[in-house]
């Protein structure tokens, strides 16, 4: 039989799902498609992580590990829906809520003592982060918009902030000292293995990494964050956005660069707070309170302090009277500082774009800001866009072209694969790659607190990455730019491999570039504005980051994407949009039964994991269900069934109601197969007859609070209530 995963996530995907997955069971099984489910949600990897304390009903499977193994595998047809990448703080809300819920699990241990509670953090910090999607992604990424959802966009463009000439919005960045200006990079000529080494200025020897295996071929970069400069500029920031007038905001990736990401953002908190710092910095680390984890968890954990209210008054005038801060929920008093994974680059410079350069002040009302991006690999691109909307004006949805993405992701390339090699330099010394030999291949000098970090890119997936971009451009015609910066390390090593693989496939007739970043963005905004079509072929950071600043400005949401991942051996992984996992939706749902999740990535995902399956298997069923799936969603986007925004209108139940039926009649219409045209006849006179009915019945609920049963894991039996309350539907499908 065929089979198809389809996992299970968090927050708004996953309750999507308890609506949508009932459809899809039901159409694949006239296909002969098993569709099987696995929990990777983070409640479920938690639990994965403590068999020895759960009852023989609680023990949860490790499914992620399961899945990492399938990845590896021709028979892999995996659909993936977002998840979260818990910082701390949510990990911690998440241990409280399964603990209520009857799990006996252990604290999280902010600073592990013994070899049980060092054993406890190791199991939680495996779920920490971004955990999931560098185990399943074995393969690149090829994100773009499909031409149904571009002409939706121009019958439907979604609203865009106008930009003034006169906007004081800006990116500021290190350009030295940080990991761009640092970083130093080799090829290993054998297979093997590398070590890392802290060598302190007394001459004594650390082992940092044991270790580390190497393939033959494999690009090994290093590189080092000096912190004294981070935190100087980060002191120079926060007095130039006040000079300037506009707000202190700070874009960092700590979800998925969770282990460096979160030390500079707790030197962002206290260099603005450095006063409270100086005064009261020995309490709170008594306390065991970290910055890292942000100034909310910061302010939550004074409550326990003798002289709480001391300290808490000392951040709060600094708030009231400093230079003014971007906020995250401005009638909450959240600022951009509380949380590390609330602000999160990818989206929220995109997001700042999109609403004419502003972010909203502590007032609730729009300001221009002044965006800190400390490390320079990657801030030019967003001052190019900036740049560009201040000389030409807010993008046109409706004229725009189309900046696609051929991403370098496999086997956890670049930076996204360098948590387990990043450390804090422990003092003043040097930090060293060895190869087996104990010859330095790699080296910085550095002081106490450093932040130092190893990459390793394998060349089976740069190989693999440049053949992908050659397979987009001659599928296109577009022309390919690979975004590659002569003054990195890293990029110039990749180049020369990028020239010698380019040599050895066919490009005749075709147009591929290699440019730095910021010339590519240039290049690339010119022609989009033209209306034409430019492939980005990048990196693993500006593949997450393009994909998530194009898809914003084009469709309005990186939800809209299509995102398949050619494995490399041959497998599927198919991916629902580029975005996350929409928090505010599930409050908006819990407060007001109304879930405005778009699924359409999930529709367009299945359809490319049928078609896989089909020339995988040779199942003609499933080559008939992408078909009639890609038409239904084709209707879906002309009849703009898509979930509005409030209450009274259809939302995510909605629009899947709307799917299903127009795909049941694209079945019943289509004549390849007449016995399954015959079985979806009744279902799709049965949906369109019952439309109004259905419809009373989905949107009579909306309006009043309900009940989930938790927030990271819902209570099955009450989520798939909320999210299935047409018994007309539900009957409909039962039929079938
Ligand atoms: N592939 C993955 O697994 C990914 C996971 N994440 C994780 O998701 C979490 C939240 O990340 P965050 O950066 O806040 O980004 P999100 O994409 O979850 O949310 C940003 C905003 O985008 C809009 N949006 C996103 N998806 C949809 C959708 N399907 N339908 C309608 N609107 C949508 C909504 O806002 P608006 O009002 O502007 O429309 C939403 O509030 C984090 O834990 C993060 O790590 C993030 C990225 C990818
Ligand atoms: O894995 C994550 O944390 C987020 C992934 C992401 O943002 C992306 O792939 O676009
Ligand atoms: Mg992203």
């Amino acid at each position: 039989m065929s089979k198809i995963i389809y996992t299970l996530t968090d927050e708004a995907p996953r309750l999507a799902t308890y609506s949508f997955l009932p459809v899809v069971e039901a159409y694949a099984a006239k296909a002969g498609v098993d569709v099987e489910t696995r929990d990777i949600s983070l409640a479920a990897r938690i639990l994965a992580q403590f068999p020895d304390r759960l009852s023989d009903e609680q023990f949860e499977a490790d499914a992620l590990a399961e899945l990492g193994e399938l990845a590896d595998t021709p028979e892999a047809n995996i659909i993936k829906l977002p998840n979260i990448s818990a910082s701390v703080p949510q990990l911690k809300a998440a241990i409280a809520e399964l603990r209520s819920q009857g799990f006996d699990l252990p604290d999280y241990p902010d600073e592990p003592q013994t070899d049980d509670e060092r054993d406890v953090r190791a199991r939680y910090d495996r779920v920490k982060g971004s955990a999931v999607n560098p185990v399943l992604r074995q393969g690149n990424s090829d994100r773009r918009a499909p031409a149904s959802v571009k002409q939706y966009v121009r019958n439907h463009p979604h609203r865009m902030g106008a930009w003034s000439s006169d906007s004081k919005t800006n990116v500021a960045t290190m350009g030295v000292d940080d990991f761009r200006s640092n970083e130093t990079s080799t090829i290993v000529p054998d297979e093997g293995a590398v070590s890392i080494e802290f060598t302190g200025a007394d001459g004594s020897t650390t082992v940092l990494r044991d270790a580390v295996k190497v393939r033959a071929g494999e690009v090994v970069d290093a590189t080092v964050m000096h912190v004294k400069p981070l935190r100087e500029f980060f002191v120079a920031q926060i007095a130039r956005a006040q000079s300037e007038g506009v707000l202190f905001s700070v874009h960092l990736k700590a979800t998925m660069m969770k282990v460096s990401d979160p030390i500079i953002f707790g030197h962002a908190i206290r260099a603005y707070f450095s006063e409270a710092f100086e005064k009261h910095g020995a309490d709170l680390q008594a306390a065991g309170l970290n910055p890292n984890d942000g100034l909310g968890a910061l302010l939550d954990g004074l409550d326990a302090l003798p002289n709480g209210d001391v300290i808490r008054a000392a951040f709060q005038g600094r708030l009231d009277n400093g230079p003014e801060m971007a906020m995250v929920d401005s009638d909450r008093g959240i600022t951009n500082l509380h949380v590390p994974s609330d602000v999160i680059v990818d989206a929220s410079m995109p997001a700042m774009i999109r609403s004419s350069g502003h972010m909203w002040g502590r007032d609730g009302q729009e300001h221009d800001t002044l965006a800190v991006i400390p490390d320079s690999s990657y801030a030019g691109i967003y001052q190019t866009v900036l740049d560009d909307c201040r000389a030409h004006g807010a993008f046109d949805p409706t004229t725009l072209g189309s900046v696609p993405n051929v991403g370098l992701m496999a086997m956890a390339a670049e930076e996204y694969g360098s948590h387990d090699k990043t450390f804090q330099a422990p003092g003043a010394g040097t930090i060293r790659v060895l190869d087996a030999s104990g010859a330095t291949l790699l080296e910085h000098d550095v002081e106490e607190g450093d932040i130092w970090r190893m990459c390793q890119t394998k060349d089976a997936a740069i190989r693999d990455w440049v053949g992908l971009a050659v397979t987009r451009a001659r599928a296109t015609g577009a022309p390919a730019v690979f975004w590659l910066d002569p003054a990195r390390a890293h990029d110039a090593v990749l180049t020369g491999l990028v020239n010698t693989y380019l040599a050895e496939l066919d490009t005749d007739g075709l147009q591929i570039e290699i440019l730095s970043p910021v010339e590519a963005m240039s290049f690339s905004l010119e022609r989009i504005r033209r209306g034409e079509d430019t492939i980005s072929v990048t990196g693993n950071v500006l593949r997450d980051y393009l994909t998530d600043l194009f898809p914003i400005m084009e469709l309005g949401t990186s939800a809209k994407m299509l995102s398949v991942v050619p494995l490399l051996f041959g497998g599927g992984l198919f991916e629902t949009g580029a975005g996350g996992s929409a928090p505010k939706h599930v409050t908006q749902l819990v407060k007001e039964d109304y879930l405005r999740w778009d699924s359409l990535g999930e529709f367009l995902a299945l359809a490319a994991s049928f078609e896989h399956l089909a020339s995988s298997t040779g199942n003609a069923r499933a080559q008939i269900l992408a078909d009639t799936l890609d038409r239904a969603t084709a209707t879906f986007l002309d009849e703009n069934k898509s979930p509005a925004r409030s209450v009274g209108s259809i939302d995510n139940r909605g629009s899947h109601f709307y799917l299903a039926l127009f795909w049941a009649e694209e079945l019943a219409a289509q004549t390849e197969d007449a016995a399954l045209a015959a079985d979806f006849a009744s279902l799709a006179s049965t949906l369109r007859g019952q439309e109004e009915t259905i419809n009373g019945e989905l949107i009579g609920v909306q309006g009043s609070p309900v009940d989930i049963g938790g927030y990271y894991r819902p209570d099955d039996a009450k989520a798939s209530a909320v999210m299935r309350p047409s018994a007309t539907l539900n009957e409909a499908l039962a039929s079938l």
